[in-house]
Order: structure tokens, then sequence, then C-alpha cells
């Protein structure tokens, strides 16, 4: 059984009998209709593999139906038919963007294949899209052992069909985290459904999530799937949901009780299958504690929860991750492959990156556009070369780069303490001025470095 759902639309009622007829034996579960606005609306609220439809629906046009549904952005496969349609409506099918175009009579034969083609097509044109999509989204780089172990939970809960919360700070990878679960599932044959839950007005939250049919409410002018009905069968992505409205919060939450939606303005409940990850940057706890966030919601959604680590608790992937975005960057933009002076690892290996991978990138991204072929300590933004904060040692530094750590910064202490004083400095260092100005250049420190 290939478990397919098809919509046949002929105005002939004898047609669509014969149609399904041929097809049901197959596996297919069909349905027809003789008027294009029924069409439509079950196109809207059903879930459909296939679609056939005659070109000339009495008076109505089959091609205009076709174009109310690219503009609905009901994305379902046609297969145009027809006896008496002309070369130029067959042609102008096929390119608004029709599988096929079949001239009345056909037999059952070419239908069957025709319509098995179709759908096998379709669904390798999403897989392609799938993975184009998931190349950007797969790389979640680093070689700390807390990367080891975060890969390892992926694998492990994206063979389930638990919901999974993903905490963590601003930038970390939560959402990187979410595509990697998807793709592993067996769920990735069809899209993830990313929704910022801090993004929609309180006021829409229902339609947004579960849609709306036309005229449900002022504005509704055409019906709209909601995101619940565009995961089905695949993963819905919950970013933010800390910064969703309690009011909200209720209606998501029945929906993962029930796992039933009802778009708003329809009397209809229709099943979904969705798995749910959700993301967070704000500790829910102390949101619920706050009375923000809902404690029965925090259960449902935190059935395996997931850290994503901030990048100051695995400083070691840091030349790494910056190689990494050099490549990826110089790549994208098109640009010549540029380098960077390792001196530099252990200067921004020092800094404590509050704004996390997603700083990282940025810093790398300015770096490249402004500096030179070689990026190089000079080209480091203040904020890393000035950090005040104690010396941090990560677990896996060298010798080598513990050394230039400690060196640069005693460097600058002493700078600073005898104002830039060469002479004074040197002294107190116990070295030759020649030896002092060498090291001074060695880690690009300027005798009237910032020091504050
Ligand atoms: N481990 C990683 N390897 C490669 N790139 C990463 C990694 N972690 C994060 N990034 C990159 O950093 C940026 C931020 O990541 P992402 O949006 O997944 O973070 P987030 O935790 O979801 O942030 P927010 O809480 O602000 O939504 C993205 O460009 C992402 O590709």
């Amino acid at each position: 059984m290939n478990n397919k759902n098809i919509i046949i639309v002929d105005d002939e009622v004898n047609i669509c009998r014969s149609m399904k007829a041929c097809l049901t034996p197959e596996g297919y579960t069909v349905v027809s209709f003789t008027e294009p606005s029924s069409a439509l609306k079950s196109m809207h609220d059903e879930l459909y593999d296939a679609a056939i439809i005659d070109i000339r629906l009495g008076k109505q046009s089959g091609i205009k139906l076709f174009e109310q549904m690219c503009n609905d952005k009901i994305n379902i496969p046609v297969i145009f038919i027809s006896g008496n349609a002309s070369l130029d409506e067959a042609v102008q099918s096929l390119k608004l963007g029709a599988y096929d175009f079949l001239e009345k009579p056909f037999s059952a034969d070419k239908l069957i294949n025709t319509l098995k083609n179709c759908i096998e097509f379709y669904h390798l044109r999403s897989r392609v899209k799938v993975l184009e999509g998931s190349q950007q989204h797969d790389m979640l780089f680093g070689d700390h052992k807390l990367m080891k172990i975060l890969r390892n939970d992926i694998c492990k809960v994206a063979q389930s069909e638990a919901a999974v919360l993903i905490a963590g700070e601003s930038g970390t990878g939560k959402e990187l985290i979410a595509h990697s679960i998807h793709q592993q599932s067996h769920r990735s044959k069809n899209l993830l459904v990313k929704v910022n839950c801090s993004a929609i007005p309180e006021n829409l939250i229902d339609s947004a999530l579960f849609g709306h049919v036309k005229g449900a409410f002022t504005g509704a002018e055409q019906h709209k799937k909601g995101f619940f009905e565009m995961a089905d069968k695949s993963t819905l992505f919950l970013d933010e949901i800390g910064d969703m409205p309690m009011s909200s919060q209720a209606s998501l939450l029945r929906v993962l009780e029930s796992k039933e939606i009802q778009k708003v303005g329809s009397e209809k409940v229709t099943k979904v299958d969705v798995r749910i990850l959700a993301a967070s940057h704000k500790d829910l706890k102390e949101q619920i504690k706050l009375g923000l966030f809902r404690e029965d919601l925090y259960y449902r959604i935190n059935v395996i929860p997931i850290v994503s680590p901030a990048l100051r608790d695995r400083r070691s992937d840091i030349p790494l991750l910056v190689n990494y975005f050099i490549n990826l960057l110089c790549k994208r933009n098109g640009v010549a492959q540029k380098s960077i002076d390792t001196n530099c690892y252990p200067i921004m290996c020092q800094y404590d990156w509050p704004g996390n991978v997603r700083e990282l990138l940025n810093i790398v991204e300015r770096m490249l556009i402004m500096g030179d072929q070689k990026i190089t300590l000079s080209d480091l933004p203040d904020e890393i070369t000035n950090k005040k904060n104690n010396v941090y040692i990560d677990d896996e530094v060298s010798l080598k780069e513990f050394r230039i750590m400690m060196e640069r910064e005693l460097l600058i202490k002493k700078l600073k303490f005898f104002n830039g004083n060469i002479t004074q400095v040197a002294k107190s260092l116990a070295v030759d001025r020649s030896y002092l100005h060498k090291k001074l250049n060695q880690y690009e420190i300027k005798r009237n470095h910032n020091f504050d």
C-alpha cells in the first residue's frame, strides 16, 4: 500500500468515479470534487500528495484553480487532464509549474504511471531541498569534550520521538542543534519548521500555530496553514519559547496534549503528527518562579533536556572555529583565502565571548573585511585585547600558548605601570631595550597601547 492522498477535480462525475476506481486498488486514498471552490477549501484543510485537475471545469478553469493554489502557497504537485483543451492551455499549465498534462482519453496504466512518477519526482525534489538546507546547518563544529558529549546526545535523541528542550546562552548554537536532531531523525525527509515564538503577536498566536479559514477574522482574506499543519509528519522547532506570552502558552499546551488542531474559524478538528523541539536562552525554571512560564508546559517540552555549552567553557575550540569561519566566509564572499597569525589565538582564548559563537563569527567576518591578507594581533578588536579578567588557563593549552599569554600580560602591565617608558620597563624586566622592542613588536603592543 502506498498510503498517498489524491484529490481529483473534474466537473464530470463519471470521470471522477472511473479515476477513483483505477487508483483505489493501487493503494491511493482518493477524494474528488466537481467544484473548484470546494476543492480549494479541502486543499487547505487536508494534506494531499498530488492533485489531478481538469483544465476545463464547466464554465470555470482548472488553470485558475492552480493559480489560486500557488497564491495560497498550497504546494501540491498537479497533473492536468483535458479532452478539449487547446495546446496553448496545456503549455500554459506546464509553464505555471504543473508536473504533466494528460489528454483524455488516457489508459489506466498511463494515469497510474504518471501519478507514481509525479509523486516520486516531488519527493526527490523536496529531499534535494532538505539536503541543500541541511548543508548550511549541520556543521556543529568543536572538538572539546563538551561538544563530543553534545554530538553523542544529539545522535541518541534524534532516534526518539520525545520532546527536547535545548537550553543555553544566546549564540551558542541552539538552532544548529535543532537542525542536527531533525536531520538525523526519520522525519528528515520533510522540512523542519521553525517558529520564533517571540516574534508572533499575542492576538495572532492561534492563527499562526493552527491556521485560519478565510473570513475567520478581519484581515483573514485567505485560508492559511498554521505551523503545526506545515510540520505534520516533520519537526516543529519552537525557538525562544521563554518569550511566549502566558495566554499563547495555554494554546500551545492544548495542542501538545491533544495532538489535534482546530483552525481559527473552523469546526473541524484534525490530528497532527509533529515532533517538538524547543529552545530558550532564558532559564525557564526561573521564569516559572516569576509566574511567566507555565509549569505544565515546561514538563511537556522538557522530556529530554540538552544544554548548548557557552564558548568560554570550551575555549580550546576557538582556533578550530576561527579557521572554519575564515574558510567559510572567504568561500561565501568569493574572496581569496586569508589566514591568521597563530599568536592571536591565546589572546582570543582569554576573552569571555558573552555573545558566544555568533560573536566570534561576527568578529572574524569583521577582521576579514577590514584586515589585510593575514589577520594579525593588531586586527583584534579592543574589547578582546583589553580584557581585564584574570588569566584563564584552558585544560588543553600548550606551553607555548601559555608563555605567549603570560609574556603579553606582563609586558602590558609593566608598560602601564611605567607609563610607556621603555628604559624603565626594560630595567624592571632585566632585559635590554632592543630585546624589549623585539617582544613588543612580536606581540604587536604599542607603547601608547590603550591600557584601560
Ligand atoms: N558549534 C558551532 N559550529 C559552527 N557554527 C556555529 C556553532 N555554534 C553556533 N554556530 C554559528 O553561530 C551562529 C549562532 O548560532 P545559533 O543561531 O544556532 O545560536 P542560538 O543559540 O540559537 O542563538 P539565539 O539564542 O540567539 O537564537 C550561527 O551562525 C551558527 O551557524
